[in-house]
């Protein structure tokens, strides 16, 4: 059943290639050179000859017209002698070198950036998106070139309300705000973190089908406390300490209002916020405007899919999800979003009762496991800190080995920042794990920050185990034929299809409810046969696929909470109205697709 709708959305998408259906027109109010430094109408030589005649274009470029197919044929040419060109040198080197080539088509032609990318997502996701997107965040402030996105800084207290109408589109949809303060495992970077709403950003577009322009990148540059970066002569944003308490909440308050004045259907996604803040601003906002966490709330779906995912692949039925003993490493704003998702799926198991919910779970941070006997113990992470003598022969702060050794967990699931740390010993450890099939998440971004490389999960735990990685990793050749799979436990494949959702649905804000319904059509999309290859999430070449899938379980859910409003033409009654056909039709014609439109001039 699955397989069937997946293989026709395939073939939607193979004909929708470069398809000679004419499409419909685009209003712009500009003509001559202002159109081809325009990234967003730029054909480059794809303008056809009456177009040049009608927007003033006639001499400003080279006589012969270039169809689109010819230059998505030379873009992908000298991507691949580039590929060639830098066989052998640093990865790091290699991977910039892709970015640069990839960037420099976006800042000049962003219809053939996009259909690039739809087009190869599984290629490019890893260079304008995880990993490669922290190396950038990195380098971002000799990477410079030109500004993208717009940035609001403490310097800007005050005029934020008035700096929203400096944004050149008249509608915007979605929303990535960031602070820099907690970049992927890569700590404050500053105003360096604007790479991160740009290449979450660009997920949207390539999985959502979200117009380009009609996204937003934001950062908000309230300082940084990284000292190497305030000292940095190349850096580019505020040079002070970090603003805290009250002073950070006015910034981001004003922030939100000037979003909510001017677009007040905008969807805000907050990205890569240190913990403390990530959980205050969810909980200051989430009632109030149409926004989420994604470090959070999207993690915790993509998790517990795959969590729901191991209980099948162990040959168990989902039921015993209740006795699976889960260690997850990383009392952070993501380990903490995990584990409170997985304790209500838990509750509603068991009948809707808490009681007792999460008692399998183990919770490990910087200082061991965190028991209730801990000093300063955070408020957060209090519901999952084991009761003094819950678990026999393990005390508050017992190392991450002496847990695994003790508990024989089911599943091992590091959200920690910290690379290494499932070390050979640990690994070793999950040998004795109490399922003959444990599982392994290594989640940590980027790849240097994972837990433990697909290699070492499949030398050191077994060749039996489900390994899964935030960032990707090539599948492992264990010998004999034998694959040992490497899923990606990103959140990429769930906050497309939640903006989706939400912004078709007109959603007043984002619930718990729409939360968990992304979760289960995720959790649900993987088959029998799949599963047992211990394969938990889909490919990342089927992402539009998914993201439309996941988009209209979300919408489902916000009619059936009575939060959707509706969106442009589509009122509530409608969708209350629409069968699950019309609800999927509805999601994938309002996909964007990169296909150039006739441009028409309008003063
Ligand atoms: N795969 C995904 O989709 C996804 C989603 C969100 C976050 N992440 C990754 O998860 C990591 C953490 O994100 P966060 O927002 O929770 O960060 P955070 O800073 O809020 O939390 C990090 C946690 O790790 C703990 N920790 C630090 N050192 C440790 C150690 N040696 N042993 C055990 N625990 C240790 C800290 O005590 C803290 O509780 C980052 O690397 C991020 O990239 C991945
Ligand atoms: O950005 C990612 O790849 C996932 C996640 O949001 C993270 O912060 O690591
Ligand atoms: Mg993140």
């Amino acid at each position: 059943m699955w397989k069937l709708a997946r293989v026709a959305a395939t073939r939607l998408t193979r004909s929708r290639r470069f398809s000679t259906a004419i499409p419909g027109p685009c209003m712009v109010h500009k003509r001559g050179t202002d159109i081809l430094h325009d990234p967003w109408f730029n054909k480059d030589t794809g303008f056809p000859l009456t177009e040049r005649d009608r927007l003033g274009l006639r001499g400003l470029l080279p006589p012969r017209v270039i169809s689109f197919e010819q230059q998505y044929a030379r873009f992908m040419e000298s991507y691949r002698s580039l590929e060639k060109n830098t066989q052998g040198q640093p990865n790091s080197v290699v991977s910039l070198a892709k970015w640069r080539i990839l960037n420099r088509l976006h800042d000049r032609n962003e219809t053939l950036y996009y259909r690039a990318l739809i087009d190869n997502i599984k290629d490019f996701a890893p260079i304008i998106y995880t990993p490669t997107v922290g190396l950038v965040c990195q380098n971002y402030s000799g990477l410079f070139r030109r500004p993208r996105g717009m940035y609001f800084s403490a310097k800007d207290k005050g005029e934020m309300m008035s700096m929203i109408y400096n944004w050149p589109a008249h509608q915007v949809d979605m929303i990535v705000l960031t602070d820099g303060s907690r970049i992927l495992g890569l700590g404050d970077l500053g105003v360096q973190g604007i790479g991160i709403p740009i290449g979450k950003l660009d997920m949207y577009v390539a999985a959502a089908g979200i117009n380009p322009q009609r996204i937003l990148p934001v950062m908000l540059d309230v300082g940084t406390n990284n000292q190497k970066l305030l000292e940095d002569r190349l850096y580019l944003g505020l040079r002070q300490p970090r603003l805290e308490g009250e002073e950070y909440l006015e910034i981001v308050d004003e922030f939100m209002e000037a979003v909510h004045a001017r677009w007040p259907k905008a969807i805000v996604q907050f990205e890569d916020f240190q913990m403390k803040w990530a959980f205050e601003t969810l909980e200051r906002y989430r009632k109030r405007f149409c926004m989420f966490n994604d470090d959070i709330q999207g993690t915790a779906g993509v998790a517990l899919a795959g969590l729901l995912g191991t209980v099948r692949a162990q040959g168990r039925p989902l039921t015993d999800f209740v006795n699976q003993k889960i260690v997850v490493v990383g009392a952070g704003s993501a380990g903490l979003g995990v584990l409170s998702m997985a304790v209500k799926a838990l509750s509603r198991m068991a009948g809707n009762s808490e009681a007792g919910a999460g008692k399998q779970f183990f919770l490990v941070d910087k200082d061991g496991l965190v028991t209730k006997e801990r000093n300063n113990l955070d408020p957060a992470a209090a519901p999952f800190a084991k009761a003094p003598g819950e678990i026999v022969g393990l005390r508050e702060g017992a190392t991450l080995h002496e847990v695994v050794k003790k508990v024989k967990p089911h599943v091992l699931l590091g959200l920690s920042g910290v690379g290494g740390i499932f070390n050979e010993e640990v690994l070793k450890a999950m040998r004795e794990s109490d399922s003959t099939k444990p599982a392994i998440f290594a989640m940590s971004n980027p790849t240097l920050n994972a837990e433990c490389t697909a290699a070492d999960a499949f030398k050191h735990a077994g060749e039996n185990i489900v390994f899964a990685s935030g960032s990707p990793f090539e599948n492992i050749d264990l010998g004999n034929g034998k694959v040992g799979y490497v899923n990606q436990a990103n959140n990429m494949y769930l906050f497309p299809g939640i903006g989706l959702g939400a912004l078709l649905s007109g959603a007043r804000s984002i619930s718990d409810g729409m939360l968990q319904a992304a979760a289960e059509c995720l959790a649900t999309y993987i088959t029998e046969e799949e599963i047992e290859k211990g394969i938990l999430y889909p490919s990342v070449d089927s992402i539009r696929h998914i993201t439309a899938e996941v988009g209209a379980a979300v919408l489902q859910a916000a009619v059936a909470e009575e939060l959707a409003e509706g969106h442009g033409e589509v009122g509530p009654k409608d969708l209350q109205n629409m069968s699950k056909e019309e609800i999927a039709k509805y999601i994938t014609a309002n996909m964007w697709f990169p296909v150039y439109s006739p441009l028409v001039h309008e003063k």
